[in-house]
């Protein structure tokens, strides 16, 4: 019995340990049939650090046989477990006891205290409803530790305070006899072990508790998940561990609780200092509600203030989806960013016109897709900084052309217009003639390697255009489709970052904030490896330049003077005493990569995809390359580039219907009327591209492709801003004639060596993510048919 347990602990870990020192060995016959010899040590300072070899060391983490009379029960879970699984096990258990996922079970926890505190009112409420002095409170917390951990271990729960459960009955009765056997001969008897099996069936779990532990993984759903995800476990396994959190999870939180009330109850003046302690909680919780309660209310009254604002009321004069309270329309939208562009650029363009409004939380947005609005603004001096969203984009670009405003931009735009020069322009033909029979040999090579003719030509196309881009922009080859190598990664990397950032909640995140996230901190670690590198390449070209004056080699000197990279000429008119900083160049550099790739391989990508769609305009198109090429394998120069003219028009078309750059915003900065609406200064402006490029007033048919609508004839007549996949105005895309330069060369290039087609059945028709580009969302499969 208990004093006879309590007698025995007492001899060997305080008599003997008095008598014989810290550390004592002893054999003991605990039963006829279980001998064991075992060597105690006891802590203290004198032996601490023998102890902590013991439970540091890797080497004995095996427990000693007594701990078998519980193996029937656990079998090899976690406590009992042997080397070889034990490191596994412990491995894949100890992710349940993260910070994180202990929060959830707070709810388990106080909700049984209150259940546990009620039981002890009750109780302690005698016949005559008078509160009685003294109850045995072992009982009620032996019940109520177990409901804890049965939900914490199998995500169930067991009334145990509340009613009589087998299961749990089952367990108490196991733990009694196991204990009973340690001190004795007896085995276990299998069939209690059934019983608890048994009684495992037994327990209640209804919908609701379903419901709650999905949000709270219970420790079986953990380890069920990890079986799922590949680790090896059987159903035995499972079962073992579980039973092992069951045993080991109740009995010690009851006996360290009850032992713990008794300490208060001899040391009252310490319980009332964990008292204090909790009343000084109880304050604090109070206060920090209070405070909360006062900043919801601010909140509230700015909210109120800032919807009563004339700026807000102003812009909903304008019609527009309904907002609602705080999110705007955020809510509103779909979260497929596909169907996002398909709503605000479709469905509320129909709905609520031409020209409406929207709100994403406090933000608003005008969205335009008629010819004179957009002429308006597009035309405009005012109305050149652009939209507030364009700011994720700053830490990676900085000032450069896109995002510079003002006399920045001015002086900028003026300094690198010449680079886009015909005669600067031709120069890049050999890169782009270079670079398309690399990608056409990638193609070929993919095709042999693949078992069908159907390939995702995307990923060939954003490789080609990134190293065309680095050649013209930096004057370095980097072999983006040759090989793999940490800048292209990054560049990669980080446009996905900044458009996981603009579709999420860290777009509204000040960087300072975003960057103490895990993706943030990503961020601006990419960031720093790309403008190293971008730094080091302006540092080595500037060496280089000053070296080729020095040296005046001419015939070296004549040849780069052939092809000047972007970079070249921004550091020759500063060598000339043009003032730009290095940060500026490389501002000005990493904006040309970025504009300079992706936008092109998104057209190009389009563009394939309506030859492959329509075999017929394709046909033409080849005609046309076989009366400038003929049978010749000679490279694409400016020359042929210009007489390319039915090429030009599906390029142009394409453009027209899968726009690379869907939508463009403006800040407005002064008060302006714009279809008889007052647009407020604060306000951003959209131009919605791609609803624009299908206004059927301007394009008949607008979901068709007709490449004949952009023949000279057809086009006499249709306004000038009906169609602007390159932006218009001041603020158009300097590299406009670059682009479309690129795109004829890789597209003459692709169509001379591969008939393309795309599976319309297999596929159906392609959907476009609307990004920082516009990009097809599941990769433009298509099939190449080499031309021989
Ligand atoms: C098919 C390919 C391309 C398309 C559809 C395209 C489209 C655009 C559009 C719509 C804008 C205006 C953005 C705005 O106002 O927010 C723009 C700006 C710009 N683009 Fe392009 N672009 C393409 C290729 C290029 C290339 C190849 C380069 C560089 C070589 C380039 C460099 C720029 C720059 C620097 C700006 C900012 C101009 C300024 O604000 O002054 N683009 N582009």
């Amino acid at each position: 019995n208990t004093m006879i347990f309590l007698e025995i602990m007492q001899t060997i870990q305080g008599k003997w340990v008095r008598q014989l020192g810290r550390i004592l060995s002893q054999l003991t016959w605990i039963s006829t049939l279980h001998t064991d010899f075992f060597t105690c040590f006891h802590g203290g300072k004198i032996l601490w650090y023998q102890l902590f070899k013991i439970l540091a060391c890797q080497t004995f983490i095996e427990k000693r046989t007594s701990y078998n009379i519980l193996r029937p029960w656990l079998g090899g879970g976690l406590l009992l477990a042997s080397m070889d699984r034990w490191g596994k096990n412990r491995r894949l258990s100890t992710p349940a006891f993260r910070f994180e996922i202990l929060d959830n079970f707070f709810y388990v926890f106080n909700k049984n205290a209150d259940d546990l505190c009620q039981q002890l009112a009750k109780a302690a409420i005698s016949n005559k409803g008078q509160f009685t002095k003294e109850i045995d409170v072992f009982p009620f917390l032996k019940k109520c530790t177990p409901y804890i951990i049965s939900e914490a271990a199998m995500g169930i729960k067991i009334s145990a305070q509340l009613e009589d459960s087998k299961y749990l009955r089952d367990v108490h009765r196991i733990s009694e006899i196991v204990v009973k056997r340690f001190f004795s001969s007896n085995f276990l008897p299998d069939r209690l072990k059934q019983g608890v099996a048994q009684g495992r069936l037994e327990v209640d779990v209804n919908d609701e508790d379903l419901g709650a532990f999905k949000k709270r993984r219970a420790f079986l759903d953990l380890i069920l998940m990890a079986v799922k995800d590949g680790v090896e476990l059987s159903d035995v396994d499972i079962h073992h561990e579980v039973d092992t959190f069951m045993f080991e999870g109740h009995h010690t939180t009851a006996a360290a609780f009850v032992w713990f009330l008794y300490c208060m109850a001899r040391n009252p003046e310490h319980q009332e200092l964990v008292r204090q302690e909790l009343d000084e909680l109880e304050m604090i919780t109070a206060l920090l509600v209070a405070i909360l309660l006062v900043l919801l209310t601010v909140l509230f009254l700015a909210y109120r203030r800032w919807e009563c604002s004339s700026f807000v009321k102003t812009i909903d004069l304008i019609p527009g989806p309904k907002k609602r309270p705080i999110v705007g329309n955020a809510t509103s939208l779909p979260s497929e960013s596909d169907e996002i562009m398909q709503t605000i650029q479709g469905k509320w363009v129909k709905q609520f016109g031409r020209i409406y409004r929207s709100w994403l939380g406090f933000r608003t947005f005008v969205h335009i897709s008629t010819p004179n609005f957009v002429e308006k603004i597009l035309t405009s001096q005012t109305y050149i900084e652009k939209g507030k969203s364009y700011s994720i984009l700053t830490p990676w670009l900085g000032e450069g052309l896109l995002l510079a405003t003002g006399i920045k931009w001015k002086k900028n735009r003026r300094l690198l217009t010449p680079a886009f020069h015909f005669q600067i322009l031709d120069n890049f033909f050999d890169v782009f003639n270079k670079n398309a029979d690399i990608l056409c040999d990638q193609l070929a090579k993919a095709l042999k390697s693949e078992c069908c003719k159907e390939i995702d030509v995307f990923p060939f196309l954003k490789k080609c255009t990134l190293d065309i881009i680095c050649e013209a922009a930096m004057g370095i080859k980097i072999n983006a489709q040759l090989e793999d190598t940490e800048y292209i990664r990054n560049v990669h990397r980080i446009s996905e970052i900044v458009v996981e950032r603009f579709f999420s909640f860290g777009h509204f995140l000040p960087d300072w904030a975003y960057r103490c996230t895990p993706k943030g901190r990503e961020h601006f670690k990419i960031l720093k490896q790309i403008h190293d590198f971008t730094s080091q390449v302006i540092r080595e070209r500037k060496e280089e330049i000053a070296l080729e004056e020095m040296q005046n080699n001419d015939e070296d000197f004549g040849k780069i003077k052939k092809r000047r990279a972007f970079l070249d000429l921004m550091l020759l008119a500063v060598k000339d005493g043009v003032e730009l900083s290095e940060m500026e160049i490389r501002n000005e550099v990493d904006t040309f990569m970025f504009e300079g790739h992706d936008t092109t391989a998104s057209a190009l990508v389009w563009f394939l995809y309506c030859m492959g769609t329509n075999p017929e305009h394709q046909e033409l198109v080849r005609e046309e390359l076989n009366e400038v090429f003929g049978n010749s394998a000679s490279p694409c120069t400016i020359e042929d580039a210009n007489k390319l003219k039915y090429l030009e028009c599906c390029i142009k078309e394409s453009l027209r219907l899968y726009p690379a750059v869907p939508n463009i915003t403006r800040y407005i900065s002064e008060d302006f009327e714009l279809g008889g609406y007052k647009i407020p200064t604060g306000a951003s402006l959209s131009v919605q591209i791609y609803a624009l490029h299908r206004n059927e007033e301007y394009f008949p048919d607008p979901d068709v492709f007709k490449p004949e609508r952009f023949q000279v004839d057809e086009s006499i007549g249709r306004h000038a801003f009906a169609y602007v996949p390159f932006s218009a105005g001041p603020r158009n895309c300097i590299g406009q004639r670059f682009a479309m330069f690129e795109e004829k060369v890789l597209a003459s290039a692709i169509l001379r060596r591969f008939r393309v087609s795309y599976d319309f059945a297999k596929h159906g028709p392609s959907k476009g993510n609307a990004e920082l580009v516009l990009r097809p969302k599941h990769g433009m499969p298509l099939n190449l048919v080499s031309i021989s």
